[in-house]
């Protein structure tokens, strides 16, 4: 699988199964050594869609590139983990990917970085949303619906504590000037790339987010109506057949599952992850130290601060750093951009 890492260790290498010479399973031999490696592209009350590459269950009988839908249950020996999209798992039991066949999730690799997000910031209970993705693509509407930059913020908070790096993505730029915009928004230095629908049914600045994908693991989250489904659906054509999501999840003409589906780019270059419309982003799980690891500028600063600082409070170190100027001539604005995310975990207005 085109991954831009890999997240398993020699330990996995070495239990690939291998049909011409496998061992017979001895009775103390643990099911998870037979297992076959795959990645969770989506989840649909309790079947598990994940793709295994056909190298990995007929020892390279099959072209390298070849790989096949398995569906699955999650095994009693997992407990209550968690199993998210995007989760490089290891499965056993009937993995031909035939269509009544069913395997059964083993274990779940550790994660190279994890999205969540709460039902508010007050609600303790977090929900994975997608595991091992690099970025998040923040879609937001020039206009038509109105940016809303409280939800993009909290966007960018949710995925500076995930480990992710954030990038905008800005459509409908046929309906309003992007500069207002991406002038608030400069001083966070987040990467950013402006689309609009063309009257020819193509859209403008489609290679430019192309780039920004290539090569990486890519969730998309906006709210409803900003434009999501027309920038997908020209990233990937024919996405949801193209991964066997229609036959082997919902069995309809398109995705309703609620939750993400994983969409590999063409090429085999990347893979965006598409998630359902959000409203809201719960922040209760955010610590503020993994968000100031996201500014390197300002990081350096916090030696003064008091234990457990929030640096959004009096005592906070970053005030005096800043105004030694030890931030740069940029170091205000960036201050005041960090405190304006760290804000956005207090402010309810439900947007
Ligand atoms: N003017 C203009 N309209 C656009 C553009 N991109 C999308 N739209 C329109 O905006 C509407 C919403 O687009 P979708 O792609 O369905 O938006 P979405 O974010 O997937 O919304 P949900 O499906 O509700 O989650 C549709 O009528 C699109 O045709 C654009 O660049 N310019
Ligand atoms: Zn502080």
């Amino acid at each position: 699988m085109a991954r831009p890492t890999s997240s398993y260790d020699e330990s996995d290498a070495r239990i690939r199964p291998n049909k011409r010479n496998s061992r017979p399973r001895s009775k103390d031999r643990p099911a998870h050594l037979d297992a076959v490696p795959g990645m969770v592209t989506a989840v649909d009350r309790g079947r598990y869609t994940v793709l295994v590459s056909d190298s990995d269950a007929d020892d390279g009988g099959v072209g390298v590139d070849g790989e096949r839908v398995v569906t699955a249950m999650r095994a009693r020996e997992l407990g209550r983990k968690g199993i998210v999209v995007g989760d490089d798992v290891a499965l056993v039991g009937d993995v031909s990917g035939s269509p009544d066949a069913l395997a059964r999730v083993v274990r779940v690799h550790p994660r190279r970085t994890l999205l969540r997000r709460s039902a508010d910031d007050t609600d303790p209970v977090e929900r994975a949303i997608v595991a091992n993705a690099d970025q998040l693509v923040v879609v937001s509407a020039l206009a038509n619906p109105e940016p809303r930059p409280r939800l993009i913020d909290r966007c960018l908070v949710a995925a500076y504590d995930a480990g992710m790096s954030p990038l905008l993505a800005l459509t409908k730029a046929d309906l309003a000037d992007p500069a207002p915009f991406l002038r608030s928004y400069a001083p966070l230095e987040v990467p950013s790339v402006v689309t609009s629908t063309t009257d020819a049914d193509g859209t403008d600045g489609l290679e430019a987010l192309r780039d920004a994908l290539r090569g990486r693991v890519s969730v998309l989250v906006g709210h409803s109506g900003v434009g999501k489904s027309t920038l997908v659906n020209a990233l990937v054509p024919d996405a949801l057949r193209a991964i066997g999501v229609v036959n082997v999840v919902t069995g309809r003409g398109r995705h309703t599952s609620t939750s993400a589906v994983a969409l590999r780019l063409p090429g085999g270059d990347g893979w965006v992850i598409d998630t359902p419309g959000i409203r809201s982003f719960g922040l209760a799980h955010v610590d503020p130290e993994r968000i100031i690891t996201h500014f390197p500028d300002l990081e350096a600063g916090t030696d003064e601060c008091p234990r457990g600082c929030s640096h959004d409070e009096e005592e906070c170190g970053l005030d005096a750093w800043v105004a030694s100027g030890q931030a740069g001539p940029a170091g205000a604005s960036r201050l005041e951009s960090l405190r304006r995310l760290l804000r956005t975990r207090q402010i309810q207005t439900g947007d």
